[in-house]
């Protein structure tokens, strides 16, 4: 088959808040946009990547350097919409190839009016992240001068101070229906909930109510919940004072907690703890966590530049009971869950910072929404 002609190149320029520029060309949508410029080193699932609300405001870069093959479809968007602010990619797919594809990368980006650069020597660009840290960033097809788009980016928004799950989060809540045998019902939070999270709590007879970001204690109680669920969200969890105050009453009146990523960076926070900004962050869909409960190692899928700041030995006596650091990632022993004990040391709530409900996989860590149905069965029978 011939491949297309090439559509006409449009310059683009993507400067960094210290100064360095790239040229490449307008990938997607034209104009200009500016972000927080992080990496993601997934080799697949650029189309969840793309529809994952914790990327608000932020332009990802592809460590992947051919993006866009499999097209986009309708059954892997992880949300309605793109919320990445920008993309940069090296060299995007002529022709998407998948018999699940209906449009392509370029068409959806352009489409939902996102600015993207291909062309790029991404290689370079996130060893200067990795060395430098995740920085502002601008990238604009209508702009010929660095210095010119350099001023805006000093302009922009920064990331840490950002509270922003509730620009994300739904406005109503929703129910999703338990799969089968109804065996629990949870209040979930939509911070910037993926549509894979109700859907595996689902397929366990989980029936979800999804709440809006400013749900109150009144309304997580009306669901006469088993357990409460905080999702990932974007933004700085040390911004989220809200949340975190509703997670403490639902603490107070007992009721099991999970949170995902946010949801763990909160719960730390809601615990006492203090969270900081990682250099450049984890990013990606093979890092490796060990899981202190059972010593096993799971392959895992993370997307946080935020931690928790957590002693990860030993325990720590709070007005919920004894917490511990139940996972710790083998890369750099950063913080990666965190897990609640009551006086007879029986688990009452956990989170972790990575994500069970990973697409395009890996699936590793399915088996925690196992151990929170197990936690509201314990509880309810306690
Ligand atoms: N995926 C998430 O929930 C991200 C959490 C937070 N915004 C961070 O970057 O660390």
């Amino acid at each position: 088959m011939a491949l297309p002609a090439p559509a006409q190149v449009r310059p683009a320029l993507l400067v960094l808040e210290d100064g360095r520029t790239f040229r490449g060309e307008s990938f997607g949508a034209e104009g200009e946009t500016f972000g927080e410029a992080v990496f993601s080193t997934g080799m697949s699932g650029y189309q969840e990547t793309l529809t994952d609300p914790s990327y608000h405001r932020q332009v990802v870069v592809m460590t992947a350097p051919h993006v866009g093959n499999t097209g986009m479809n309708d059954e892997d968007p992880e949300s309605s919409r793109i919320w990445v602010s920008g993309y940069v990619v090296r060299d995007p797919a002529r022709v998407p190839s998948s018999w699940r594809s209906v449009r392509s990368l370029a068409d959806d980006l352009r489409d939902q009016d996102v600015v993207g650069i291909s062309g790029v020597d991404t290689r370079a660009l996130t060893r200067h992240l990795r060395e430098r840290g995740a920085m502002r960033v601008g990238i604009s097809s209508t702009e010929t001068d660095p210095q010119k788009l350099l001023a805006r980016v000093l302009q922009s928004g920064e990331m840490a101070g950002a509270n922003l799950s509730e620009a994300v989060s739904t406005q109503e809540a929703y129910v999703v229906a338990a799969q089968g045998h109804k065996r629990f019902t949870v209040a979930a939070v939509d911070l910037g909930i993926k549509a894979n999270t109700p859907r595996m709590m689902s397929e366990r007879g989980i029936e979800v109510h999804v709440l809006p970001a400013t749900a109150s204690i009144e309304d997580v109680q009306a669901v006469s919940p088993d357990g409460l669920f905080f999702s990932n969200g974007p933004g700085d969890p040390a911004a989220t004072t809200r949340q975190v105050e509703l997670l403490q009453g639902a603490l107070r009146a007992g009721i099991p907690y999970f949170g995902i990523c946010f949801g763990n960076q909160l719960f730390g926070r809601a615990l006492g703890f203090g969270t900081y900004k990682l250099k450049y962050g984890h990013r990606g869909i093979n890092q490796p966590v060990m899981d202190r409960t059972t010593g096993k190692v799971e392959v895992t899928a993370h997307n946080h530049g935020f931690a928790v700041d957590a002693p990860l030995e030993g325990t720590t006596t709070t007005e919920f009971g004894e917490v511990a650091v139940s996972h710790v990632c083998l890369n750099d022993d950063v913080v990666e869950g965190l897990e609640l004990r009551d006086a007879d040391g029986a688990l009452t709530s956990f989170s972790v910072q990575y994500h069970p409900e990973a697409a395009a996989g890996p699936h590793d860590a399915a088996y925690l929404f196992d151990r929170f149905s197990d936690l509201m069965r314990d509880r309810k029978d306690a």
